[in-house]
């Protein structure tokens, strides 16, 4: 039987969160960050430990089936690989910056030097507006190229913001682009057993995103609960030991659910929990 072959982060933002919901979702991962591979073949899945801007590449070249990546990342490889699933962590920005107060627009960018570690994101969104720049390849903390005179203006990750106010930098003009980790395919291209994966990723999130709603109300207020408790395909109500009153379970989304439960309070309804799911296939 042939693995399907999947590009995990092994270092960095990325690695740890990919491996958990790799584990979540059922595959075993590597205890040892020295591993270089591992195979899952109980799940038909081999997996490979690498570098999280080599992935895109590797995916895109058809070598493996499908890889564990950032949005910015993909982009600034131009590889041929897509899209396929957001994973909703490594949520980051990618912004340009330069020293507190000297930059307000991205048309003062014209003539500068930039300094970044994304010199394919750069230059294709520089291109596109028809700015000429110099833009010179850093491999990390470019924040300190500014200070150290090697650039006027850096493009970079941002998530909170600390590493740039520390260098006295800051944002300036829109973001060039929103990012996440991301499931990445080749393109135009769904291996076998491709979907089975990713049903199974996709369960995790959504178990992650939702948590199951249960509690008992007046038969007469059911209409008006299950209002707020829509649930998927609709909510269980079941008969209880108490005359004129129904036991009611939905899945509800775990944003909100605090108020949801005030809501149902409010209306009525008693013996409101809720508990974490864990997985499920929707
Ligand atoms: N705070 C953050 N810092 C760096 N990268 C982040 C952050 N939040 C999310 N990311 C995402 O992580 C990916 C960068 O992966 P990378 O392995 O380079 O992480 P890293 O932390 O920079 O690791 P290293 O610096 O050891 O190379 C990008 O997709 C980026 O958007
Ligand atoms: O907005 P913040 O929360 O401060 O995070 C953003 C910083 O984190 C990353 O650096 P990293 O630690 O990966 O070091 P590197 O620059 O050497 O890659 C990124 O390159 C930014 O420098
Ligand atoms: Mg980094």
């Amino acid at each position: 039987m042939s693995l399907l072959r999947v590009a995990v982060p092994n270092k960095g933002s990325l690695s740890q969160s990919a491996s958990d919901i790799l584990r979540e979702s059922g595959y075993r991962q590597r205890t040892d960050s020295k591993e270089l591979t591992l195979i899952d073949a109980e799940n038909g899945v081999e997996f490979f430990y690498l570098r999280p801007r080599d992935i895109a590449l590797y995916v895109g070249e058809g070598t493996l089936d499908v890889g564990i990546t950032g949005r910015d990342l993909l982009r600034d490889s131009g590889a041929k690989a897509e899209e396929s699933l957001n994973l909703g962590f490594g949520r980051s920005t990618f912004r340009f910056a330069g020293p507190v107060g000297k930059f307000t627009d991205l048309g003062q960018l014209a003539g500068t030097r930039i300094a970044t570690s994304y010199v394919g994101i750069v230059r294709a969104f520089l291109e596109e507006r028809g700015i000429e720049a110099t833009v010179t390849r850093l491999d990390g903390a470019v924040e300190s190229s500014i200070q150290l005179g090697v650039a006027d203006v850096i493009a970079d990750v941002v998530e909170t913001g600390s590493t740039l106010r520390q260098a006295g930098l800051e944002t300036f003009g829109e973001p060039i682009l929103e990012s996440e980790a991301v499931l990445i395919t080749r393109n135009g291209n769904v291996p076998a057993d491709f979907e089975i994966f990713k049903r199974r990723v996709d369960g995790v999130l959504v178990a992650r995103s939702f948590v199951m709603m249960d509690y008992d109300i007046e038969e007469q207020h059911v209409t008006t609960a299950v209002a707020l408790t829509p649930g998927i395909e609709g909510p269980t109500i079941s008969p209880l030991h108490r005359e004129g009153w129904v036991a009611v379970r939905a899945m509800v989304p775990r944003a909100g659910a605090q108020r949801l439960m005030d809501e149902l309070y409010g209306i009525g309804a008693r013996g409101i929990l809720t508990t974490d799911i864990h997985a499920c296939r929707l």
